[in-house]
């Protein structure tokens, strides 16, 4: 049997907005907006890979606060694993400020353009649970 695979999210929240990253890769992906994250390596805590994910990607340390009562299921793939995705909120630790390392930008959006760009369809669900974090 295949284990399930982790993907941890970080909804990062300052001054009232949420930062959005774009993808750079794969090219099914490219462009679209996401949440700083990625997968869980095996033996690894998922916050662990929250906070190696964020300094990877935005070369920022962040503080995980608390984990959206919700998660995502992708379907199974052909090799039969699935797969589940996981969001936390987070802070920015020492102001610091993140950097677009692995992705193409990054955005600070409050919660009036919140649903405008192009997320990955498993982050949509997610926006109504950071929303209320969030100022217009
Ligand atoms: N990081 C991230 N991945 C997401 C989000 N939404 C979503 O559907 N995904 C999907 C895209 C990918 O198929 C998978 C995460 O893969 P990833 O490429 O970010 O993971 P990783 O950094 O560990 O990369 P790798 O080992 O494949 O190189 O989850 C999201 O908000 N953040």
């Amino acid at each position: 049997m295949t284990q399930t695979q982790i993907i941890v999210g970080a909804a990062i929240i300052r001054d009232g907005a949420l930062l959005a990253a774009q993808r750079s890769q794969p090219e099914a992906l490219f462009g679209r907006w996401e949440l700083p994250g990625g997968k869980v390596d095996p033996g690894e805590e998922e916050l662990d890979a929250l906070v190696r994910e964020c300094r990877e990607e935005l070369g920022v340390d962040i503080r995980p606060i608390e984990r959206i009562n919700y998660e995502v299921t992708f379907p199974p793939r052909n090799d039969g694993s699935e797969a589940v995705m996981r969001v936390w909120t987070a802070e920015i630790l020492d102001d610091a400020e993140p950097v677009a390392l692995e992705h193409l930008a990054l955005r600070w959006l409050k919660s009036d353009v919140l649903a405008d760009i192009d997320w990955l369809p498993a982050d949509v669900p997610f926006l109504d649970a950071i929303r209320p974090h969030l100022r217009p």
